[in-house]
């Protein structure tokens, strides 16, 4: 046989062993490669090879307590994954954060995408992009000529103590004595309560949460259950694929659909296209200028808009629900700091400095222990403890170490946040008091006066970490979470008593990158105070 055909017999039989085995043999190189560009950075025990560890973990719910953990056992740089490290000292994370830092978010942000072709701001990740929608978007959050976003959240909190006397009063029968409990979902109603505020504050009306004191279209629900999903899923950029193919797409979730995350996308884009209806037939003339309105008026396009308005929906959702109802379970069983505020509250209420019937920004603003319970709340346990990875085309140093360009740098949030050298022994402790405390050194003379506002400079900017502040991705709706969380906190502790209804188990919980809470029981009772 000539050589000729031999070759071409050789070729047929092993060409696709061959080319199996150059894939393979690439794939090894790679892995190999990735190990070492980051064997130096300590970690937990096989994250040099896959993603294994990073993706059981975050898959089974509780990642930030983890991430705390290996910050700790490995300092503030640790490897947990083959390209992914997570960075625990603050000011590294700041510096990474800052405008100027060339590091711009990572393609773990693809995973959050709406609709898997497109970003928005909440999931941009060129600089470029993200700083050109955020300008479209500015007026919006920042409320100007907006008229006044007081306005709808003093409603939503009348709303919600109306809520509270119609079904979660607990009473006690003067007569003999009988107490009939009704427990108070916190897991829920706060829930109930901010999507009323963002959805009033967006469209010009409440989706109606907390008259219906239900998830009644099921939205809620649905987005808990995928939160687990879509961050395993955000770890594998590369699969997401999968969810652009026509074999996946039926399957997920449309705006015709009746309930769930469909429904949302549905409502939104009812409300968008009504409101492109009535610029058209100038219908819309005298509409107050709610956050839609500025949207629409603005040069976003309409797919623009109705991403963007999800983003509002969304972004201030599980967040100030969960600051709300986190901060609440805690002051329940930190009785001294529970009493320091009710006394505080109820001595600004008494002078008759309270305006009625909801305190405003600017009072809530006043009262310093409130301030300081809000600031705690937000730091023990931060709405958003997600890996946030940011990566950058160049190689950098961090902590010291080496960290090759690409590198996908994560916070670990709670590691930041109860950082023992800049909050004190206790900073695993819910303590307000430590800003009040902090505030009062601050005001002394001299060097220890310096020192110590140093420091509470020092705290308070570690803290606004949790909003990410200081960086081109700062949360554009904090002034209005903050207001919300004053205006609730006085309104709802001025009036009832909340006690945690089983102590054992208090509630259970999920964290992907916000903390999902289940049956989280309050004991709510009306106060003896003349209103
Ligand atoms: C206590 C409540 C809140 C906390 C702790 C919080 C925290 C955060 C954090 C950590 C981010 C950065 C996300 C990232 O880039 O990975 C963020 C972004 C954002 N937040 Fe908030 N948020 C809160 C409430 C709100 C509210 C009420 C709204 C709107 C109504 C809102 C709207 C946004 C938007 C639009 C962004 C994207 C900013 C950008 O990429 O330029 N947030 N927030």
């Amino acid at each position: 046989m000539a050589p000729a055909s031999l070759l071409y017999l050789y070729a047929r039989d092993y060409a696709p062993m061959a080319i199996l085995a150059t894939v393979v043999a690439y794939y090894i190189l790679q892995t190999y490669r990735k190990y070492l560009q980051l064997q130096h950075i300590p970690g937990p025990s096989g994250v040099g090879w896959t993603k294994w560890w990073l993706a059981k973990h975050q898959g089974r719910g509780n990642l930030c307590c983890d991430l705390e953990e290996v910050a700790y056992k490995h300092g503030p740089i640790a490897r947990i994954a083959p390209d992914w490290v997570l960075v625990s000292d603050p000011s590294e994370i700041r510096r990474i954060w800052s405008v100027h830092s060339g590091y711009r978010r990572s393609d773990w942000y693809r995973g959050f995408r709406f609709d898997p072709n497109r970003d928005s701001l909440l999931t941009a990740s060129n600089n470029k992009e993200h700083h050109a929608i955020r300008l479209k978007l500015l007026q919006g959050y920042g409320g100007k000529g907006l008229g006044d976003q007081e306005i709808p959240v003093d409603k939503a909190v009348l709303a919600f103590i109306e809520l509270i006397d119609r079904e979660y009063l607990t009473t006690t029968d003067s007569t003999n004595g009988h107490v009939t409990p009704r427990p108070m979902d916190g897991a829920r109603v706060f829930l109930y309560f901010s999507q009323d505020v963002n959805s009033a504050i967006e469209f010009g009306e409440p989706f109606g949460y907390m008259q219906m004191n239900s998830d009644f279209n099921g939205i809620i629900e649905a987005f808990e259950m995928m939160m687990g999903a879509t961050n395993v899923m955000a770890l594998f950029p590369p699969l997401l694929w999968l969810i652009k193919s026509p074999l996946v797409k039926p399957l997920l979730p449309k705006p015709t659909d009746k309930t769930g995350v469909g429904r949302l996308l549905g409502i939104v884009q009812e409300k968008v296209q009504q409101r492109y209806r009535e610029i058209e037939n100038n219908e819309n003339v005298n509409r107050p200028r709610d956050v839609l309105q500025s949207f629409v008026t603005s040069s976003l396009s309409p797919t623009e808009v109705e991403a963007e308005a999800l983003v509002h929906l969304l972004g201030g959702t599980d967040t100030t629900a969960a600051a709300l109802r986190t901060t609440i379970f805690y002051l329940s069983v930190k009785p001294t700091a529970y009493n320091t505020l009710r006394a505080e509250i109820d001595a600004f209420f008494k002078a008759g400095k309270a305006t009625r019937p909801v305190i405003t920004d600017t009072e809530a603003k006043s009262l310093p222990y409130l301030q300081a319970v809000i600031k705690e709340g937000l730091r023990i346990w931060p709405p958003i403890t997600g890996l946030m990875a940011k990566s950058s085309e160049k190689d950098d140093i961090i902590c010291g170490k080496k960290i090759p360009a690409g590198t996908h740098v994560a916070w670990a949030a709670l590691a930041v946040m109860r950082n023992k050298e800049l909050f004190g022994e206790d900073a695993q402790q819910f303590e307000p008091g430590r800003w009040i405390a902090a505030a009062k050194e601050a005001k002394k003379e001299g060097q220890e006066g310096e020192a110590a506002r140093t420091r509470l400079k020092e705290m308070e900017s570690v803290q606004s970490m949790v909003f990410v502040m200081g960086s081109r991705w700062e949360c554009l709706g904090r002034r209005l979470a903050l207001m919300e969380m004053g205006k609730v906190l006085f309104e709802l502790l001025l009036r009832y008593d909340f006690a945690i209804a089983d102590p054992v188990k208090p509630f259970q919980w999920w964290n992907y990158g916000f903390t999902i809470h289940e049956k989280m029981n309050f004991i709510v009772t009306k106060r003896d105070i003349p209103l």
